[in-house]
């Protein structure tokens, strides 16, 4: 007769064999890129510290090599799947259903644990900016021309029309977008309130802080250590902080502004029943995805303007013939749609620095498959690679070459000629086959005919009152930085302004 011993230590070895195997690592269908985070995620610390040094090189080698298989990458939150572009006709047809972007914005920056989630419960935030701020466009971007036009005069009041003076594009940048959005969400009487535009840019700080101390703390015991976080009370105090500066005024500002076209006034109306903090907490996320991807691209696209001069005489003829130096009034919306060279231009910056080397991200809500039988078990956080898709010879002719009119030829004629839907695509916020800047499919960035809008305005100006250079020696961009696969000016980056005789 056996022991009991002999049969517990069986039992356990049957235990322990059988949940080996059906423990394998996660999808190990798919090649790995970067480093394996191993069984049980033994390696995930090496594993996300390589992808925050290496991440851009690892997407750029990855597409170089095998550009049509699809890979596993681990990122600094999740285990991404990094799917080839040829998925992206039959992604782009499947429905909310099976696929979620805003689960996958969440996810990525840890977002249950800092109130991002608040965009999960409903569209609102969506539409507002799809509908609402899209359509308030004519009202709004002659109001936003005049506020550029001051703030540059503000932030450049040393300059001349004799020297040039050294300014550097970060802050200049922050300045012109930081305000300017701020009067689209908040209106006149708020968008020059520093407390408010502290406010605003502090959010992503405690976002970004959050997810760190959460990337230390085992998933399971995170949501009860996130009560006594440092960040959960910082976010606290900010939420309050930005209640009361907004609220005490907010429906009176609607009012003034006559049926109000700020965004905050776009809540307040399209709410069933107004409640501040959801209200507010929904600003808080919006606004962050707003700020910090208008400044990059407006940087990344001041400092092409550098270094690029040769495109400087084209776009400043098509400025000047949308609006005489001698007019004073502020740019119409169909005056700024009339600039198809700088739209080609913003189009063309935008290809060589994407706002992120992945784009595309969502999670599979549901189990499904390709047809070349694929399968994307629930669950799988997807993207694309972004970066490597805008410079490949397939998509664009001559990739690594700038070519300030290439989509809309040298004098914008082409683009005039072309048929409608040919326009369209090469407007700033038209995508064309390889360009996943703006999303893709039916989550798109909502707000991209307001951020092409306020972009041309402030480029168009700029070209307008300023001749802009480098500093002596320099002909060529300083570096981008990249952090992970965010694709940042460099903060170094100093551009000299002249005033235009
Ligand atoms: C140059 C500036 C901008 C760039 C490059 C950009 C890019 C993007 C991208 C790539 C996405 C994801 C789309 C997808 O996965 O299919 C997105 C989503 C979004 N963007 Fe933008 N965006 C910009 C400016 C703005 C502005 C100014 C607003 C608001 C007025 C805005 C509001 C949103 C919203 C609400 C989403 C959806 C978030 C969600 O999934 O819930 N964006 N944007």
């Amino acid at each position: 007769m056996q022991s009991p011993w002999y049969n517990q230590l069986l039992a356990i070895t049957v235990v322990v064999t059988i949940a080996v195997a059906l423990w394998p690592p996660k999808k190990k269908a798919f090649r790995r890129r970067g480093i394996d985070p191993g069984y049980w995620n033994l390696k995930v610390w090496p594993a996300r510290i390589w992808f925050l040094i290496k991440g851009h090189d690892i997407v750029e080698q990855a597409y170089l090599q095998e550009k049509d298989a699809p890979y596993l990458l681990q990122s600094l939150n999740e285990d991404a799947l990094v799917l080839p572009p040829r998925y992206l006709p039959e992604l782009r047809m499947l429905p909310s259903s099976k696929l979620s972007a805003s689960l996958a914005l969440v996810t990525s920056v840890l977002g249950q644990h800092s109130g991002v989630d608040i965009i999960l419960k409903d569209r609102q935030h969506y539409d507002i900016a799809r509908v609402q701020v899209t359509k308030s466009l004519p009202t709004l971007l002659p109001i936003l021309s005049r506020k550029v036009d001051s703030i540059l005069s503000e932030e450049l009041s040393g300059c001349s029309t004799s020297d040039f003076t050294p300014v550097k594009v970060k802050n200049i940048v922050s300045a012109l977008v930081l305000r300017t959005t701020l009067l689209t969400f908040f209106g006149p009487e708020l968008c020059d309130n520093t407390e408010l535009q502290w406010v605003m840019e502090e959010f992503t700080n405690i976002v970004r802080d959050m997810a760190i101390f959460m990337l230390f703390i085992p998933k399971f015991l995170r949501p009860s250590m996130q009560p006594f976080l440092p960040p959960t009370a910082r976010m606290k105090r900010l939420h309050a902080q930005a209640r009361t500066i907004l609220f005490p005024t907010a429906w009176n500002l609607s009012k003034k502004a006559g049926g109000g076209d700020t965004v905050i006034n776009h809540f307040l109306t399209t709410s069933e029943a107004v409640d501040e903090k959801e209200i507010v907490a929904k600003l808080f996320v919006l606004m962050a995805g707003a700020l910090h991807t208008t400044k990059m691209s407006t940087g990344h696209a001041l400092i092409d303007l550098c270094a690029s001069p040769e495109c400087v005489p084209g776009l400043k003829t098509e400025a000047l013939r949308e609006h005489p130096m001698h007019e004073d009034s502020p740019w119409q919306v169909e005056e700024v749609n009339r600039l198809k060279l700088l739209d080609s231009f913003l189009k063309e910056s935008q290809r060589f620095n994407p706002p992120n080397y992945l784009s595309f991200d969502r999670i599979a809500t549901a189990t499904f498959a390709f047809q070349d039988g694929t399968v994307i078990p629930e669950g799988t956080f997807i993207s694309m690679p972004a970066g490597p898709m805008a410079m490949d010879p397939e998509n664009y002719h001559d990739p690594q070459k700038f070519e300030a009119s290439r989509f809309c030829g040298t004098d914008g004629s082409a683009a005039a000629a072309a048929t409608e839907k040919l326009q369209r695509t090469h407007e700033f916020v038209g995508t064309e086959s390889g360009n996943i800047h703006w999303g893709h499919g039916r989550f798109t960035c909502p707000g991209r005919w307001y951020a092409s809008a306020i972009m041309k305005v402030i480029i168009a100006q700029i070209i307008r009152r300023y001749d802009v250079k480098f500093p002596k020696g320099q002909e060529e961009r300083l570096p981008n930085v990249y952090l992970d696969l965010i694709v940042e000016p460099n903060p170094k980056q100093v551009v000299l302004f002249r005033v235009r005789e």
